[in-house]
């Protein structure tokens, strides 16, 4: 036992062994994998003082072009590392290891070579007047740095949803005190790690593991001296952490919860709208914001879609990471498992029919210790159903029949969710007009996860506050002041 890996937070340049430890459990067959350290409220406290001053420190005198240097080095420390994070990524959540190496990993180092170029172009905004006087007026607009950004991220992609946050915040001259989900700390470990070896000046960087209320995550959000909080996770802990924002008057940026619809029109590219909308129901075993949990169909292809639809998901690979042709692995823990399965089961007390899956498999091996769950397609609830309206975050999609654009449009907006949303169609013109009327922050046409990281992400209603990606993040992460000289 005691050879397990011990993962401790980072603070101020040092590694911080703290007394209470926490397990770190392998997914897949419910393994303990190592022990984490949990930063108490005085751990937290001393990261957030080590990262306020060390935006008063050298890091606050680096040029644009020095910060982007450095930002490229972390990415080269990634790549150099890509096999350490691979594993650590799979070793936390169970996924396919080539999952993890063209998403996760690779969008780990793509969110700070973006981020790192994108400051060494960014521009800005001047206006010239003139004052009733008649004086003349050179109005500016610049970006300083905010302080000290509170970056507290969830486990379902975790290196790509912490680096999505950190990368903008370290591009932009602030300090970080990030706190990864307590389901996933292998990867951020490796990070510091990185960025510690890239040089950093300590305290620009801080690592603090924990959990949510009453740890780490809460001592972060509550603390007076950050100037911001950056936070992916579910709708109502982002409640909770802007009611502590609220006591500070900081800024948040939030990225939620979702459920997210996908639209196929008969005119669709049949094959292309099975393979996508299978994609986007079950990729990462249904684990990512994006995901679709609502399929609606127009009627004259509905029989056909749902039977090709049924065929693919009893064709998907369940298992290990390394298995050859794995599609998903198990979910994120049994606890997160207990709360999909309670769903299905909800679902078949709604009235669904379920028409593949619904339920755990047994494997006669080591995964029976491990959170797997069947990829699940349901049919024949009603909208009102809370399988319908409530986000589920598992490998399952509810199938539904409509006739016009007229009834589906009203129909997929009618959520308390507003994040992405996907259209299978053909036609150019019925592409533009749908897409214009879905009230999601994202909405894909004939493609799925299709990411330009120029673009600004994030989700209207309940799945979110603000947008952040290219210019956006710069935003952001920036005190945005005018300046205006008499001249
Ligand atoms: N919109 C997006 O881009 C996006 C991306 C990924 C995941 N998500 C959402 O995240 C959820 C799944 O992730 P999760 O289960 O880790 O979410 P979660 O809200 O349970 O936890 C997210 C993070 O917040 C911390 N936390 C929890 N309670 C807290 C509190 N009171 N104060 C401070 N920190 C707290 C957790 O420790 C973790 O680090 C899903 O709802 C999914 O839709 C959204
Ligand atoms: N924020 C992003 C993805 C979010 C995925 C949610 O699970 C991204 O691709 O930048």
């Amino acid at each position: 036992m005691t050879d397990l890996p011990l993962l401790r937070c980072f603070v101020d340049g040092q590694w911080v062994e703290t007394h209470h430890r926490f397990p770190n459990i392998n997914p897949v067959n419910g393994q303990l994998i190592g022990r984490v350290c949990e930063a108490d409220a005085a751990t937290v406290s001393r990261a957030v003082e080590a990262a306020n001053r060390a935006a008063q420190g050298p890091w606050k005198t680096l040029t644009v072009q020095e910060r982007s240097a450095l930002l490229h080095r972390i990415a080269d420390g990634i790549e150099q590392r890509f096999e350490d994070f691979v594993a650590a990524e799979v070793m936390d959540t169970g996924r396919p290891v080539h999952q993890a190496r063209s998403l996760d990993v690779a969008r780990g180092i793509a969110n700070f070579r973006m981020f790192a170029d994108l400051i060494k172009t960014a521009s800005s905004e001047l206006y010239e007047s003139t004052l009733p006087d008649g004086a003349k007026m050179l109005n500016y607009v610049c970006r300083k740095p905010l302080g000290t950004i509170g970056v507290i991220s969830p486990w379902n992609l975790p290196l790509l949803l912490l680096t999505w946050k950190v990368a903008p915040a370290l591009a932009m001259g602030n300090c970080v005190v990030a706190k990864p989900s307590e389901e996933t700390p292998s990867s951020a470990t490796l990070l510091a790690e990185v960025i510690q070896a890239a040089g950093l000046p300590h305290g620009v960087f801080n690592l603090v593991h924990g959990f949510g209320p009453g740890s780490a995550g809460e001592h972060l959000s509550t603390n007076p001296n950050i100037d911001a909080i950056t936070f992916t996770g579910e709708s109502r802990t982002g409640s909770a952490i802007m009611k502590a924002a609220a006591e500070g008057v900081k800024e948040v940026s939030f990225e939620l919860g979702g459920k997210n619809a996908a639209v196929v029109f008969a005119d669709a590219d049949f094959d292309a709208a099975v393979a996508g909308v299978m994609r986007s129901s079950f990729t990462n075993s249904g684990q990512v914001c994006l995901c679709t949990e609502r399929v609606y169909i127009e009627r004259p292809i509905f029989d056909r879609f749902v039977e090709a639809l049924k065929r693919r998901c009893e064709a998907l690979v369940v298992g290990r990471p390394e298995d050859p042709g794995v599609d998903m692995g198990p979910l994120i823990s049994l606890e997160h498992r207990g709360k999909v399965h309670s769903y299905y089961q909800l679902a078949r007390e709604e009235g669904a029919a379920i028409l593949c899956g619904g339920d755990i498999p047994v494997f006669g091996d080591e995964r029976d210790q491990g959170a797997y769950i069947q990829p699940t397609i349901m049919a024949g609830l009603p909208d009102t159903a809370r399988c319908m309206r409530e986000e589920i975050f598992g490998p399952v999609c509810h199938v539904a029949p409509f006739d016009t654009e007229e009834e589906v449009i009203p129909r997929v907006n009618d959520s308390a969710y507003g994040l992405a949303a996907s259209i299978w169609t053909t036609q150019l013109s019925r592409a533009h007009r749908v897409a214009g009327q879905i009230r999601t922050g994202i909405v894909w046409v004939n493609a799925w996860f299709a990411r330009d990281l120029r673009t600004p992400f994030g989700g209207t209603k309940m799945s979110g506050i603000g947008r952040e990606g290219g210019r956006y993040s710069l935003d952001f992460y920036s005190e945005i002041s005018t300046i205006s000289i008499r001249i």
